[in-house]
C-alpha cells in the first residue's frame, strides 16, 4: 500500500484531483439492457412473462430475448436500424423493448390504434426497416404499405402469431412468423452493448394531441436514467405483480418494462383493457401495481357494481400523461386503490415529476388530499430542475400558485431531439440549456408544480388566462358528470369564453340541464371562469393514448359560432 507523506497530503501533490476521473473500469455505457442478464441470474426461476396460461421465468425471457437481438442481426438489421412494432400489450411487446435494441437496432413502437394513413407517414418518416405486427392489425399495416410512395423500400413485415386468440388463423407454414424467428435465433448470443451511452436506442412518435407526432429519439443513457428514476420515486418493491393496462407503445410504457426486470416483476400481460377485464384480472393474478392515464382510473372508478370485484390487497395505481382531476382520484381511492401521480412527455422518456407525498397530509380529509395530489409535484430523483418561467421575459414565476408560465426542465431523461427535425428540436431545447414542454403551470409556495393547461389550451377571456383545467376540475366534482372538457368558444365581446362539452355517467338522472351544470359551476369558481355553453354528448373525442382531443372540441366550438352579449347560456 502506497503511503502518502504528511507534506504531500497537506500540498495536495499526492491525491491531485485533477488527474482523476473518468476511466475504462467506470465509463461502461450506461443501458437498461443489462437488466435483463442480471434478472436472469437473480430471478432466473421466477414469473417474468403471463398471458393466458403462457408462463415464461426470467431465464427463458432473458433467452427469448437473445434469440430475437441473434435473429435479427442474421436477417441483415444492423446498429442504428429501425426497427418497428405494432403490438397490443402481448408478450412478444414486452420482449421487443430488450431484444430489439440488443441487436444494436432502434426500437420504434407504434400506437396500435393509428389508421393507415399515419402508420404510413410514421413508416416513411422514419425509413423503418423491419416491422413486426399483430394478427388484429394486419389489415392496417397493409394498407399503410399501399400507401407508401413508389420507391420507398418497404419494411419486411413479421407477423406475432397469438395461437391463444382463435379468430386468428394459424399462419401458412412458410410464414416467417416470431416464433419461427425466434426458434432460428441463438439463446448464447452476445448482445451488442452501445458503444456510446449517448448512442440511440428508441424512436417514439408523440400523441399527435396538439400537431402532427414528431419523433423523439432516446438514447440509452436516458432510458437507464428514467427506468431507475421511475422505479425508485414511485417506490416499487421487489417482485411485485404488474398489470399492463398502460399500453407499452405510450412512451415505453413509461419505462416499467426495463424497470420490472430490475425488481423481478411479473408483467401480466392484456390484449384489451375494459373494466371487466381488469377487476378480473387483479383477482385472478393477485396485481398489485399498474398503470394508466386518467381516463383509466375514470373507468375503474364508474365501473357498475356487478363489473367491480373486491380487490385482493393493496393495488397501487400510478398515474400520468393528462390532468387528473381531483374528483376522479378521490373516486379511485374511495374504492380502495392507492394512487400516486406524475408528469411527463414522450420527450422526458417517462415521468420525470411526481406528487410525492407529505406524511403529514395523510391526516387531512380525503377531498383535501385528492386536491393536493392532483397537482404534479416535485422533480423525480433522477432530474436536474424543474422551473417555471415567463413567456415574456424568460424569468422564473413567483412561488404564489397563481403566476402561470411554462414549465421547463433539464436532465439526464430529456430527448436527443426530434428525427429529422432540427427546427422542433432547436424549439424545444433551446440555447439556455432548458427543455421546453409547451404546458403551462404555477409553482405553489411550497415547491410543487401545478399544471394549469397546455399552452395551446388556455381561454383567454376578456384578457384573462382561464385554466381549462381547472374548470374541468370543478366540472368533474358533479355527481353525474362522467367526463368533461373545456375550451374556448370564440365570443364577441369577450374574445372566447369557456365552452364545456359534458358527458354525463350512465344512469345519471335524465333531468340534468346546461343550467344545472352552470349553476354548479358559478357557486365554485369565480364567474368569469363559468362556462358559458354546456353541450352533452354520448362521448368526447379521444387520442389513442387516452386524452381528450381537444383541437377537434376547439373545432366543433368555432363551428358553433361566435356567443354573443345576452345570448349565452349562461345568462
Ligand atoms: N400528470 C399530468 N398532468 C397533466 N398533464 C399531463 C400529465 N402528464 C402528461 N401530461 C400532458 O401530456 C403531455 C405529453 O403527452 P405525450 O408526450 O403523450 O404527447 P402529446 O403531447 O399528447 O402529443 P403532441 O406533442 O403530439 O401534441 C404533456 O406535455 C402534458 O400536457
Amino acid at each position: 500500500m502506497a503511503v502518502i507523506s504528511h507534506a504531500a497530503w497537506c500540498s495536495g501533490d499526492a491525491t491531485d484531483m485533477d488527474k482523476l476521473g473518468a476511466n475504462p473500469a467506470n465509463s461502461r455505457a450506461l443501458t437498461p439492457l443489462g437488466f435483463l442478464e442480471r434478472a436472469a441470474t437473480v430471478y432466473g426461476d421466477c414469473p417474468s412473462v403471463v398471458y393466458h396460461d403462457t408462463v415464461f421465468t426470467w431465464s427463458q425471457t432473458f433467452r427469448r430475448c437473445l434469440r430475437l437481438a441473434s435473429a435479427l442481426v442474421s436477417l441483415g438489421i444492423s446498429r442504428r436500424d429501425i426497427v418497428s412494432v405494432l403490438l397490443p400489450n402481448v408478450p412478444a411487446m414486452y420482449e421487443m423493448h430488450f431484444g430489439v435494441p440488443m441487436s444494436g437496432a432502434v426500437l420504434n413502437s407504434i400506437n396500435t390504434r393509428l389508421d393507415a394513413r399515419t402508420v404510413a407517414v410514421l413508416l416513411r418518416h422514419s425509413g423503418s426497416k423491419l416491422i413486426f405486427v399483430d394478427p388484429a392489425l394486419l389489415p392496417v399495416l397493409r394498407d399503410a404499405l399501399r400507401l407508401l410512395p413508389s420507391g420507398h423500400p418497404a419494411p419486411r413485415v413479421i407477423l406475432v402469431d397469438d395461437p391463444h386468440e382463435s379468430e386468428f388463423p394459424p399462419a401458412p407454414a412458410t410464414t416467417l412468423t416470431y416464433e419461427r424467428l425466434l426458434e432460428k435465433g441463438d439463446p448464447e448470443f452476445a448482445w451488442l452493448r452501445p458503444a456510446s451511452e449517448w448512442d440511440p436506442m428508441i424512436l417514439n412518435y408523440t400523441s399527435g394531441t396538439t400537431s402532427a407526432p414528431k419523433g423523439v429519439v432516446h438514447c440509452h443513457r436516458g432510458i437507464f436514467l428514467n427506468t431507475v428514476d421511475s422505479l425508485v420515486h414511485w417506490a416499487v418493491p421487489p417482485r411485485p405483480t404488474y398489470l399492463w393496462t398502460l399500453p407499452m407503445f405510450h412512451a415505453n410504457g413509461w419505462s416499467f418494462p426495463w424497470g420490472m426486470a430490475v425488481v423481478g416483476g411479473t408483467n401480466v400481460c392484456l390484449r384489451r383493457v375494459d373494466a371487466a377485464e381488469v377487476y378480473d384480472t387483479i383477482a385472478r393474478r393477485g396485481v398489485n401495481h399498474l398503470c394508466g392515464a386518467p381516463v383509466v382510473l375514470n373507468m375503474l372508478a364508474n365501473a357498475p357494481e356487478g363489473v367491480r370485484k373486491p380487490l385482493p390487497g393493496k393495488v397501487r395505481i400510478l398515474t400520468s400523461g393528462a390532468p387528473p382531476p381531483a374528483a376522479v382520484l378521490y373516486r379511485t381511492e374511495a374504492i380502495g386503490f392507492e394512487v400516486s401521480h406524475g408528469y411527463g412527455l414522450t420527450e422526458t422518456a417517462g415521468l420525470v415529476l411526481s406528487c410525492a407525498w407529505k406524511g403529514e397530509w395523510d391526516k387531512l380529509p380525503a377531498s383535501e388530499r385528492a386536491r393536493l395530489k392532483a397537482r404534479q409535484g416535485v422533480r423525480t430523483p433522477g432530474m436536474a430542475e424543474v422551473d417555471i418561467v415567463d413567456g415574456e421575459t424568460g424569468r422564473s414565476v413567483p412561488r404564489d400558485g397563481s403566476s402561470m408560465g411554462e414549465i421547463v426542465l433539464r436532465g439526464g431523461c430529456i430527448t436527443l431531439g426530434y428525427l429529422n427535425d432540427d427546427a422542433a428540436t432547436k424549439a424545444a431545447i433551446r440555447d439556455n440549456g432548458w427543455f421546453y414542454t409547451g404546458d403551462v403551470g404555477v409553482m405553489h409556495p411550497d415547491g410543487y408544480v401545478e399544471i394549469r393547461d397546455r399552452s395551446k389550451d388556455v381561454i383567454i377571456s376578456g384578457g384573462e388566462n382561464i385554466s381549462s383545467v381547472e374548470v374541468e376540475s370543478v366540472l368533474y366534482g358533479h355527481p353525474a358528470v362522467h367526463e368533461a372538457a373545456v375550451v374556448a368558444r370564440p365570443d364577441e365581446f369577450w374574445g372566447e369564453t369557456p365552452c364545456a362539452f359534458v358527458r354525463l355517467k350512465d344512469g345519471a338522472p335524465g333531468a340534468v340541464t346546461a343550467a344545472d351544470v352552470i349553476a354548479w359551476s358559478r357557486e365554485r369558481m369565480p364567474h368569469y371562469m363559468v362556462p358559458n355553453t354546456v353541450v352533452f354528448r354520448d362521448g368526447l373525442p379521444k387520442t389513442s393514448t387516452g386524452k381528450i382531443q381537444k383541437h377537434v372540441l376547439r373545432d366543433l366550438a368555432k363551428e358553433m359560432g361566435p356567443t354573443r352579449r345576452g345570448t349565452s347560456s349562461k345568462m
